[in-house]
């Protein structure tokens, strides 16, 4: 790959909340370039001709296997629904086209089979389950103070049009806490659920608890609970364009990787 010659990316779910703000990412970076866009519609038509796009005159293709033939592009991002965004990733790695995928949904198994399959291609892949820079800083911070307070439960809130519960952000949180975390049991030995999900979803003996409201972004709050003190470890993003610094970043390192990356954090300095 020429590094002097602009990324060409492929944009998944240009009309999305997400996907609309990165097409005006790529848009707008000069290292940058769209090579077409994938929608669930609009087959043939000009991304500049979807409502609301800036002037790019490349194709949009309703199916991501005819794109990935008839396109040369270095790098997909993919900002759709789970099980797209998984059918995606592997057909971009078929065609040597490096992942950056955002969206959510992925089990620890589907990460793990992913990254064995770009370890066989030798390309590069990022599944970042928050772009935010602020919420990667959350994730540390807790992970951080996992190891003083085994006590903690995770709150995340977000919009209701959200498909998947928890957050792709609280399952990498509960994940990197329990990396330090011994594990424990939570609340009362004999506590009883009155009603089911009550106490939320387990992880460990660490619970997740999923709020979805209209109004809400993107917020997560970690809380830690010790002898006679509590710690809040919250972040929010009141706008989507919080997470398209995280974009550009992981575009810029997936050329540079050779297995797949999961967590902004591992490619933040
Ligand atoms: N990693 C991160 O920082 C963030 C990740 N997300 C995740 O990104 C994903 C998208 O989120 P939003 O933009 O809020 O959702 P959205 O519902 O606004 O957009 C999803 C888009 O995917 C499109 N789509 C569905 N099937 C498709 C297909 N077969 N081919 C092409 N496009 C298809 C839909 O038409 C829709 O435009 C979700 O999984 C969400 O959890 C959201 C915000 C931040
Ligand atoms: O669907 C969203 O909106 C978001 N999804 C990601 C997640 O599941 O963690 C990231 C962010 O929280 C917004």
């Amino acid at each position: 790959m020429n590094m002097d010659q602009p990324t060409r990316i492929i944009v998944a779910g240009p009309r999305g909340k997400m996907g609309h703000e990165a097409v005006q990412l790529v848009h707008e970076t000069e290292h940058f370039q769209l090579a077409a866009a994938v929608d669930s519609k609009n087959n043939g038509k000009k991304v500049q001709d979807l409502e609301g796009m800036p002037s790019e005159d490349v194709l949009v293709y309703d199916d991501m296997e005819d794109c990935l033939q008839a396109v040369e592009a270095d790098v997909l991002v993919d900002l759709t629904t789970p099980e797209v965004g998984k059918k995606h990733l592997e057909l971009a790695l078929d065609y040597g086209v490096r992942p950056v995928v955002g969206t959510t949904g992925f089990s620890p198994e589907d990460i793990d089979r992913l990254r064995q399959k770009a370890e066989e291609k030798e390309i590069g892949a990022i599944i970042a389950p928050n772009f935010a820079v602020g919420a990667v800083l959350m994730m540390k911070f807790s992970q951080m103070a996992a190891k003083y307070f085994p006590d903690v439960e995770i709150i995340e809130m977000h919009h209701d049009n959200k498909l998947d519960a928890p957050s792709g952000t609280a399952a990498k949180t509960a994940a990197l806490i329990n990396e330090v975390r011994p594990h424990k049991s939570q609340g009362h030995p004999d506590e009883k659920e009155e009603l089911e999900g009550a106490r939320g979803a387990e992880v460990d003996g660490l619970r997740v608890h999923s709020v979805r409201l209209p109004g809400l972004v993107a917020h997560q709050e970690v809380m830690f609970g010790g002898s006679s003190q509590t710690l809040s470890i919250r972040h929010d993003s009141i706008n989507r364009k919080s997470f398209m610094p995280g974009v550009k970043l992981a575009v810029e390192n997936v050329l540079r990787v050779n297995t797949l990356v999961y967590g902004l954090e591992n490619i933040m300095e």
